[in-house]
């Protein structure tokens, strides 16, 4: 089904100049039946345009993981439609979901999910093998750059079992934007590395945003890392309660934070 934004009106009447990447609305996720149903995501309107680096917050079970699942269609919604670019996925079968996936979505996830038979190179080489290609030219500069910002240039020949857990993430991470997927999402992208690695990775996400265009959607606790996002979405039991305009200060992020904490 195309997209409805294409005839859609922006709040105000002017017609919408750009399609989102990524588009919730009205979207719900229920787990279990009857008294033990568990609302996770409820009635989430969300979109992401291209090129914006967006960053989802939230108490502990507010329903950040859930959300980004339905975003990447690993995870059916209960209620409401979810778009991926021009294409819904709301109803699509897991043939397709794999398909959409494959073609426009980049993940770093907590579980990074290497090979551990293949070596660094043959790990980020991986989802062009899956779509039967090698990269171009632009698309080894850019490998080669993710590499070498990454401070994995000299373990492209190691196993993951030879490399720490930072190190393992970072593979991970070189991975999902290797092949500059319209849309990337990112669970806690930061969450195991020392501060000099987890700048260098929020820097890296800044740069796959603005200057390559990719949408990033990254889940993190650390309001420093949220700080690097464009907008910040709050989520507090499975609602979104509150966005900031614009890149918000670390220390408003952590007020917001202890605000939805203790309420
Ligand atoms: N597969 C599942 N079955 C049942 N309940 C689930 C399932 N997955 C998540 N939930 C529940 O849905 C709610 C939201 O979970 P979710 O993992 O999305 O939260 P989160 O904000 O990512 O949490 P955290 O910050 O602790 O990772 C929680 O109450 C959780 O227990």
């Amino acid at each position: 089904m195309s997209h409805p934004n294409l005839t859609h009106q922006a709040p105000g009447g002017a017609p919408r100049a750009v399609m989102p990447i990524a588009r919730a609305e009205s979207v719900s996720k229920s787990y279990g039946e009857g008294g033990n149903a568990v609302a996770a995501v409820r009635d989430v309107d969300l979109e992401v345009a291209p090129g914006e680096f967006v960053a989802v917050m939230g108490p502990s079970g507010s329903g950040k993981s859930t959300l980004m699942h339905l975003m990447a269609g690993l995870e059916t919604a209960t209620g409401g439609r979810m778009w991926i670019g021009d294409q819904e996925i709301t109803h699509l079968d897991d043939n397709e979901l794999t398909e959409v996936r494959r073609r426009r979505v980049g993940f770093v996830f907590q579980a990074f999910n290497l090979m551990p038979t293949m070596n660094v190179r043959e790990n980020i080489l991986l989802p062009f093998d899956l779509d039967g290609r090698s990269p171009n030219k632009q698309e080894q500069a850019w490998i080669d750059q993710l590499l070498d910002r990454l401070g994995l240039a000299e373990r492209v020949e190691h196993r993951p079992s030879e490399l720490s857990g930072g190190q393992q993430q970072r593979v991970a991470i070189a991975r999902a934007l290797a092949t500059r997927p319209a849309l990337i999402l990112a669970d806690e992208p930061t969450g195991n590395l020392d501060s000099r690695s987890a700048l260098e990775v929020l820097q890296l996400l800044r740069v796959a945003a603005q200057e390559l265009g990719q949408s990033i959607v990254m889940v993190t606790h650390d309001p420093k890392a949220a700080a690097h996002a464009q907008r910040v979405v709050y989520l507090a039991d499975g609602e979104i309660v509150h966005q900031s305009e614009g890149s918000p200060r670390a220390e408003d992020i952590a007020h917001m934070m202890l605000s939805l904490e203790v309420n």
